[in-house]
C-alpha cells in the first residue's frame, strides 16, 4: 500500500532552483534513504514532505491526502509525519520526564514501550542540560515518538554522534521500524548509514534526483561518478589497462568502475595487470593499496596486505558484473 505519493516538486530561492520535479512514492514500512552532498537539497525536501515548508510546484500525498504546506494551515505540519531536523532543541530547565509528559497521548505501557526503544529509561529523572547530544537526540526522538506519527523523517540523525552514541542510534531506528511499526524516511550522507538499512535510495543533486534504486544497484552500478563517490571509494580503469582483465569490449570509450574490494592481489595468472604499490593506507577492517598502473592509481581493498612501496605485484579482477561510465 503508497503511504506517501511525492510528485512533481518544485522549489526555488531568490537565485536557483533548490528542488526541481522530484517524483517518488514510499510504501508502509518501506524504509527510503535519501544522500547526496551538502546543500542538495535534501532537507528542504523532508520539511516539503512534512508540511513545513511551501513547494512552489507539485503535491505531496500521504495516505491519499494531500499535505498543506505553511501558506495553508495556521499551526505547519502533518499530525501523522514526524520531522527530526538536524537543529532540534530541547525545552530547558525540565526533567526529561516532563518534556515527554507534555507529548505525551498514550497509555503508560504504551510510552515505556517507545522510552525502551529510545533507550533513555535511565535519562527519565535527568534535567535536559545533563543529556550527551547523543541522548538528547534520543529524548528529541521519543518526543516525537510518543505523538504516534505513521511516517518518521530523520535529518542527518548521526552527525555529530560518536561510534558509540552512533551505534545505540542505529539500533534504536531499527526498532522503530521492526517494533513500533513506523515508516521511516532517512537522510544521511554516509553510505554506512543507508546502504545496511534502506530497501531504496534516492540520490539528489542540485536539487534533483539522479539515481534511485535499490542500495546494491546504486553501489554497484551508479548513473555517474557522483553517485559511485557518495557510496565509497571507487576506480575508473581505462580501456586499455581495463582490456588485460576483461575480454569483451564492446563500450567503446568508456571506463571500468570497480570497487576496491573486486580487485585482488594475486600472483600472475592469465587475466592480470601489472602494477607497483604506492602506498598502503591502514583502514581497521580492511588495507587499502593504492596501486600505480601505467601512470593510473588504482585501488584494492583488502583484510590482509603483506606488500609494501615499490612491490611489483599482479592485479586481477573478481567482479560480480562489468559496469562501465
Ligand atoms: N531558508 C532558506 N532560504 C533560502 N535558501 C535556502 C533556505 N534553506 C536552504 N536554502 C538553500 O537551499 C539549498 C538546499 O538546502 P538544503 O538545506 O535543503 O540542503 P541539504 O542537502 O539538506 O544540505 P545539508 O546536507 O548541508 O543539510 C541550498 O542551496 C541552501 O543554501
Amino acid at each position: 500500500m503508497t503511504l506517501l505519493q511525492v510528485t512533481g516538486i518544485s522549489k526555488k530561492n531568490e537565485t536557483n532552483a533548490v528542488l526541481h520535479d522530484i517524483n517518488f512514492s514510499q510504501k508502509k514500512y518501506e524504509k527510503i534513504a535519501i544522500a547526496g552532498e551538502t546543500g542538495s537539497g535534501k532537507s528542504t525536501l523532508l520539511k516539503i514532505i512534512a508540511g513545513l515548508e511551501q513547494p512552489d510546484d507539485g503535491e505531496v500525498l500521504f495516505e491519499d491526502k494531500k499535505v498543506v504546506g505553511p501558506f495553508d494551515k495556521l499551526v505547519p505540519g502533518h499530525a501523522d509525519i514526524a520531522y527530526l531536523s538536524q537543529h532540534f532543541e530541547l525545552p530547558k530547565f525540565l526533567r526529561v520526564e516532563q518534556v515527554l509528559t507534555y507529548a505525551n497521548t498514550l497509555s503508560d505501557f504504551q510510552a515505556a514501550e517507545i522510552f525502551e526503544v529510545c533507550k533513555i529509561d535511565h535519562l527519565l529523572t535527568r534535567g535536559t542540560n545533563q543529556l550527551s547530544g547523543g541522548e538528547k537526540q534520543r529524548v528529541a526522538l521519543c518526543k516525537l515518538l510518543i505523538a504516534s506519527p505513521k511516517l518518521l523523517l530523520l535529518d542527518e540523525p548521526f552527525s555529530h554522534l560518536d561510534m558509540v552514541h552512533k551505534a545505540v542510534l542505529k539500533a534504536v531506528i531499527n526498532d522503530i521500524g521492526k517494533r513500533l511499526k513506523i515508516t521511516c524516511i532517512l537522510v544521511s550522507h554516509d553510505p554506512n548509514d543507508t546502504l545496511p538499512w534502506a530497501n531504496k535510495i534516492l540520490v539528489i543533486k542540485n536539487g534533483e534526483i539522479v539515481q534511485k534504486g535499490k542500495p546494491e544497484k546504486i553501489y554497484r552500478q551508479p548513473v555517474n561518478e557522483y553517485v559511485g563517490g557518495l557510496f565509497g571509494t571507487y576506480n575508473l580503469i581505462p580501456p586499455d589497462i581495463y582490456k588485460s582483465f576483461v575480454s569483451e569490449n564492446n563500450v567503446s570509450g568508456k571506463q571500468l568502475f570497480v570497487r576496491p574490494e573486486d580487485l585482488k592481489v594475486v600472483s600472475k595468472t592469465r587475466k592480470t595487470v601489472i602494477g607497483v604499490v604506492d602506498e598502503v593506507i591502514f583502514h581497521g577492517s580492511y588495507y587499502d593499496i593504492n596501486i600505480d598502473v601505467q601512470g593510473s592509481t588504482v585501488i584494492v581493498r583488502s583484510s590482509m596486505c603483506t606488500h609494501s612501496s615499490g612491490d611489483q605485484v599482479h592485479l586481477s579482477l573478481h567482479s560480480p558484473d562489468l559496469w562501465y561510465l
